[in-house]
């Protein structure tokens, strides 16, 4: 995840005037630089420097299909190196160079990663983590050594003093009081990249609302930043591509801030029916056939509230939820394995030190498929799972003796 420092990094041009100068340096799309590099190698090309045998003045006396395509490939291929690397090293070197100083808010485990993520990217940077309790500080990495430029404290008012970026990992039931109680300390044009998976209980809101809330201006600037990421693998510095292929948004009218946020929150959600359907061993293809309707669900009620179908099909959706869905590493998928092997929740939460959003962001989602008249099977049995309403072999039932047709991929979703 080449996170913060460098996301920001890909930046082309001015994205919103009305954003503090320090902000400017954001690219003006969210980024990925997967197929879509591809896409445009190949409409950029110009046929000079990428010839194609059919319009070749010179034809082969010796014609060999095959060494034809292969040089093909191996051209559009280099074109697409070059190009990646000169424009990410002159964007990494430019907001890295302007950037002293970032403080991180939360010290669990992405909160740690992130900042360990960060400080490796410049000795010189001052990279401060404000956290609750400096005896637990640094707990949920043991084995690992955190960089030197790396700090804890619980002083709110030195960790934000001077701060060019602001990395939030605060768990979203959390984040707006804690937000409230540090509220006077953070300089109104600093820049909140949020990277909190979840919707408010009760209130239904996205970080996009809670962070300009709870500091009481509207104006902050702010980013949400997602995709297949976990806490560990960033700290082993396995390749993580938050930079180069999670989507980064900006929140103004053209930037996809719902559709990053909303598949963010219900991932999590959805890999708890996953986890489920493991736990009581149903076998892959009914892991792969709920996993897909979980996916549609997510895609009618995120569309429904203005998400770019093309950002749930991206990496902070679809990319997300394969990850979270399928890997062990997930909190959310191991809460609902436990309870598809018959754990009561009550036991699951009281062994676990951790996170797992879903469990909270279950709440909203009946709440949010009847204000935006949608029908979420999957997503709804979940929530009444959690609300101990519904045993996992009852919803699966319920589940399987659906009509067809109503609830599948084919259907348009609306209750
Ligand atoms: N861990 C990951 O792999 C990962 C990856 C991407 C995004 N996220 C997201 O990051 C956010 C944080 O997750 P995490 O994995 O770091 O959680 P975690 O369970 O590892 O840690 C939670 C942190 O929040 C703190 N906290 C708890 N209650 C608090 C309160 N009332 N006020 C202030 N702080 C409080 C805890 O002390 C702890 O430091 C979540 O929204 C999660 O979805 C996590
Ligand atoms: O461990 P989980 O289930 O909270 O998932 C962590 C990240 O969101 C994966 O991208």
């Amino acid at each position: 995840m080449a996170a913060v420092l460098e996301a920001p990094f890909f930046s082309s041009k001015p994205h919103n005037t009305n954003l503090p100068s320090k902000f400017h340096t954001f690219p003006s799309k969210p980024t990925f630089l997967t197929l879509r590099y591809t896409h445009s190698c190949a409409a950029n090309a110009s046929p000079s420097q990428d010839p194609h045998p059919n319009s070749d003045p010179d034809p082969d006396p010796d014609p060999d299909p095959t060494r034809d395509r292969r040089r093909i490939v191996r051209v559009a291929w280099q074109k697409l190196v070059r190009w990646s690397r000169s424009w990410r090293s002159k964007a990494n070197t430019d907001v890295l160079q302007r950037t002293n100083k970032v403080v991180v808010l939360g010290g669990g485990s992405f909160g740690t990663a992130m900042a360990a993520h960060v400080a490796n990217r410049k000795a010189e940077l001052e990279v401060k983590m404000l956290v609750r309790d400096p005896q637990v500080c640094f707990k949920y990495f043991p084995d690992h050594r955190l960089p030197e430029n790396v700090v804890a404290t619980t002083d709110a008012k030195s960790a934000l003093l001077g701060a060019d970026y602001c990395l939030h990992a605060v768990p979203v039931q959390f984040s707006a009081s804690f937000l409230e109680s540090v509220a006077e300390y953070v300089d109104p044009g600093l820049p909140f990249i949020s990277l909190s998976k979840g919707l408010e209980l009760n209130t239904l809101r996205m970080m996009a609302q809670i962070i300009p809330q709870a500091l009481r201006n509207p104006r902050q600037p702010f980013v949400a930043l997602s995709g297949p990421s976990f806490a560990l693998e960033l700290m082993d510095k396995l390749p993580t591509d938050i930079g180069a292929n999670v989507q980064l948004v900006i929140s103004d009218n053209s930037s996809d801030v719902t559709g990053v946020e909303i598949a963010g929150a219900l991932k999590n959600v959805l890999a708890i029916a996953a986890g489920i359907v493991e736990g009581m061993n149903l076998g892959n293809n009914s892991m792969a056939a709920l996993v897909s309707q979980g996916c549609s669900e997510i895609r009618w009620l995120a569309t429904k509230m203005g998400a770019k179908p093309t950002t749930i099909t991206g990496l902070s959706g679809t990319g997300d939820i394969m990850l979270t869905c399928f890997v062990n590493l997930s909190r959310n998928r191991t809460v609902g394995v436990r309870l598809g092997s018959g754990e009561k929740l009550e036991n699951i939460l009281n062994s676990m030190n951790q996170v797992a959003e879903g469990i909270s962001t279950a709440g909203a989602v009946i709440a949010l498929a009847q204000k935006y008249n949608v029908k979420m099977p999957v997503l709804t049995a979940v929530a009444r799972i959690i609300d101990n309403e519904l045993t996992p072999k009852k919803a699966v039932f319920e589940l399987m003796s659906l009509p067809q047709g109503s609830h599948s991929l084919t259907s348009g979703g609306s209750i």
